[in-house]
């Protein structure tokens, strides 16, 4: 059976610097003016009151969106949060704000293996639409036609075994069969503790000290998509 290669994006395909210093400003800015426009929305308000009921009931709009506005500043990778990022960074994408970016060497590596018949699936933090997005706004053009699947927290949190495990399952797969590239090696142990093969993308540009044997805990380390074998 051929090899499936599952990825994460920031830091892995796309740089930590789109996603910190252009979807994340974007979103924050625009969460205010999104709420007030779509709070009633049925495919929003569920959302904002997940939030409103883990902050403890707090239930004006201006509050949820300040709260969600410092979990963007602190990273949370919170499901909610990262279904409405999707939302608001589909207009930027729609009104050409931004365009994906994504290392030069991951889009030839995709074409070469989609093109040698290995399948390809996105995990990400961020939502699903949202991945579909970047996927078919990166300034190589669109990207999407070379994925077959997509996964985000909806299946778990990438720290944890049990959510490649799940991935796995639902791709009616061997684990030992799908290799995660992640930068994180947190991520990388979880996939391993569930028999994934992985690959550590140390993105010199976004980690400019190479990582020592040490910090790689065991999983190959690459600086490119170039250098990817897959067994
Ligand atoms: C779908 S692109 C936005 C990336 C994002 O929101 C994020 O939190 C990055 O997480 P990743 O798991 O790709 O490192
Ligand atoms: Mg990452």
């Amino acid at each position: 059976m051929k090899p499936l290669v599952l990825t994460d994006i920031e830091g892995t395909t796309s740089s930590i610097s789109f996603v910190k210093d252009v979807l994340f400003p974007y979103a924050r800015q625009a969460l205010p003016d999104f709420i007030a426009r779509n709070g009633h929305d049925p495919h929003v308000r569920p959302l904002l009151d997940q939030v409103a009921a883990e902050c403890g009931g707090i239930c004006q709009d201006a509050m949820i969106a300040e709260t969600l506005q410092g979990w963007i500043d602190e990273d949370r990778k919170h499901t909610a949060l990262k279904a409405l990022q999707g939302m608001i960074w589909a207009a930027g994408y729609r009104d050409g704000d931004f365009k994906a970016d994504i290392y030069p060497d991951v889009a030839p590596a995709l074409r070469e293996w989609h093109a040698a018949g290995i399948p390809l699936a996105v995990y990400s933090s961020g939502s699903v639409p949202a991945q579909k997005l970047l996927f078919s706004h990166t300034q190589v053009g669109d990207l999407t036609p070379l994925f077959c699947h997509y996964f985000d927290t909806e299946v778990g949190h990438k720290r944890v075994g049990d959510s490649y495990r799940l991935i796995a399952d639902k791709l009616d797969r061997a684990p030992e069969s799908v290799y995660f590239l992640s930068d994180v090696v947190e991520e990388l142990d979880a996939a391993r503790e569930a028999g994934m093969q992985t690959v550590l993308l140390d993105r010199l540009e976004d980690y400019p000290q190479p990582r020592s044997a040490d910090a790689c805990h065991g999983h190959t380390r690459v600086t490119s998509f170039a250098e990817i074998a897959l067994g």
